[in-house]
């Protein structure tokens, strides 16, 4: 067995762990870098970017079908599969390119290839190859996609995100398990793209949302295009030749039907079993995953630090890299451990229209013990902007503190959503007030103009003191 001495081992080559790699040796630290699988990170190869890819192509197919509404008639569509994945497939080709450019350019001694588990809190074995004696040990090992029970060992025809992109054509039919952001993503853009889809969801949830109203509004927009199906359950299924026979139920009522594909997209499970834990010393919670402090990346006051999807605090990209800063840096440095820094909350789905939320989600202001909030509202139907674009739907909602008048945070499904997602982020960053929003400049016409008339909404109802929201007497959605 090979036997390595470093200061830092660095467990998972994906954006945390290739951001907490460079900030740890920015810091003079003897640093290596450990990888299992392929490098190019789980966004670039099948995540952030492969899947915008796609939806790219939907966007584009859907255009040709809202033309005619605009006096443009384009004549027959033809949506040609292959060379659609060819597309998907060349470009995310080309952005894992970089990253493994990135990883190629790295010291040979800094790179370690293999699983890696605790042996002792110190100690990490690399399958069965090599042992390293670490003084500080970063974690950044990501997630896989969650596996249902009743899913399992069916046969080729259940698949997760992670196989999508490796498609050489797009298939006749998909089942989609889940509307979290990876089913309503995929759904819909394999629905736009003439694949015969359906959406399975076990409750009500729409992705990340959690205000009520915004809710009720995402799942009446999003079934005008997608065919989703709320309340249902798994309940069955065989592969049959190159189909899969699934039956679900619903209301007392079982409907059993065909489809090519079933795509699970029920959550994503942190890649915490199988690295040894029980040998780190350091406290887990129910679910497996260390306890850490969100500011410093630290496990406890130990030796040892959590980035990216493996802590499960904020499963996205810039939170990947923002975790593998401050874990990279403190475990460079240790044990001079420091607070790095955090932004304001922003979560986009790249749905049409864009689900958004950013801030304060409705339900963190309604958990107990927390004060009145006002709330303020706009819907996009008779929106100007978005009525030209023929894209008027959705609901913006914007909450602020009655004391200070401070803007906390949103929940959106709305058009441009990713935009007007950043421009209300980076005002809870900037810790405004409604107020000083509004004094702000909007142009004419634009979307924002919806977001001031919201704003203008909230800016009437703290004025009116509280007597808003009773967090108490809400409900807020999942
Ligand atoms: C379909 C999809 C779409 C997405 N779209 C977006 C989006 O639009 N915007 C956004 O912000 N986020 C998006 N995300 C989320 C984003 O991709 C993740 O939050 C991010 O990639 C997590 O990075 P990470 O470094 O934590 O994990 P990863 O990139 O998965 O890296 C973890 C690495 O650790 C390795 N590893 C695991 N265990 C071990 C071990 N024991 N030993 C050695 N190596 C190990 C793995 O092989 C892997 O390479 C999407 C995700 C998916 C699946
Ligand atoms: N645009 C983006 O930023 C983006 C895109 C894709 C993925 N992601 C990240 O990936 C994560 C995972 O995405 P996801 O959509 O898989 O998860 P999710 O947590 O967003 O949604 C999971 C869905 O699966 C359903 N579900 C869970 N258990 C189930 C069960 N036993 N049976 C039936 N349904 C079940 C839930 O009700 C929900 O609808 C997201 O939380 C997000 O952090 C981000």
């Amino acid at each position: 067995m090979k036997k390595l001495k470093v200061d830092v081992a660095v467990i998972g080559a994906g954006t945390a762990g290739l951001v907490a790699y460079r900030a740890a040796k920015a810091q003079g630290a003897r640093t290596v870098l450990i990888e299992r699988g392929v490098y190019g990170t789980t966004c670039a190869r099948v995540g952030c970017m492969p899947s915008k890819l796609l939806i790219a192509a939907a966007e584009a197919a859907h255009m040709l079908q809202l033309a005619p509404q605009f006096g443009v008639h384009p004549g027959t569509t033809r949506i040609d599969g292959v060379a659609v994945m060819a597309r998907v497939r060349r470009e995310r080709d080309r952005f894992v390119g970089f990253v493994v450019e990135g990883v190629d350019a790295m010291p040979d001694e800094d790179k370690v290839r293999g699983h890696a588990r605790f042996v002792d809190p110190h100690t990490l074995q690399v399958d069965d190859h090599t042992e390293i004696d670490a003084r500080r040990i970063v974690i950044a090992t990501g997630s896989s996609p969650t596996r249902l029970p009743t899913l399992e060992n069916v046969g080729p025809g259940v698949i997760t995100s992670d196989d999508v992109f490796y498609w050489n054509d797009l298939p006749r039919s998909v089942a989609v398990i889940g509307t979290g952001v990876i089913g309503l993503e995929l759904g819909q853009a394999l629905a736009r793209l003439g694949v015969r889809t359906r959406v399975y969801a076990r409750g009500g949830s729409v992705a990340q949302l959690s205000d009520p109203v915004v809710l009720k509004t995402a799942s009446r927009v999003l079934c005008e295009e997608l065919d989703i199906h709320f309340q249902s359950r798994i309940l069955k299924a065989e592969q049959d030749g190159d189909d899969v026979v699934l039956t679900t139920g619903r209301h007392d009522e079982a409907i059993t039907e065909r489809f090519q594909y079933v795509l699970q997209a029920a959550g994503r499970t942190p890649n915490v079993h199988g690295l040894g834990l029980e040998h780190a010393g350091i406290a887990l919670d129910d679910s497996g995953v260390p306890v850490f402090d969100p500011r410093t990346m630290q496990c406890g006051n130990s030796h040892i630090f959590i980035a990216g999807d493996a802590n499960q605090e904020r499963p996205v990209l810039p939170e990947a890299a923002d975790h593998g800063k401050i874990a990279g840096d403190n475990a460079g440095r240790f044990p001079d451990i420091r607070p790095g820094l955090r932004r304001a909350p922003l979560t986009a789905a790249f749905t049409e229209p864009n689900i958004v939320t950013l801030g304060a989600s409705y339900k963190a202001l309604c958990a107990p013990g927390k004060s009145k909030f006002a709330v303020g509202q706009v819907s996009f139907e008779n929106q100007g902007r978005s009525r030209v674009m023929l894209q008027n739907k959705g609901m913006l909602r914007v909450y602020g503190e009655y004391r200070t008048g401070r803007f906390l945070g949103a929940e959106m499904i709305a058009p441009r959503g990713e935009h007007i997602g950043h421009l209300l982020a980076w005002a809870v960053q900037s810790r405004l007030t409604v107020d000083q929003m509004l004094e702000m400049p909007f142009y004419h016409p634009v979307i924002e103009e919806g977001v001031r008339t919201a704003l203008r909404d909230l800016a009437a109802n703290l004025a009116k003191g509280e007597s808003d929201i009773d967090p108490d007497s809400v409900e807020p959605g999942t």
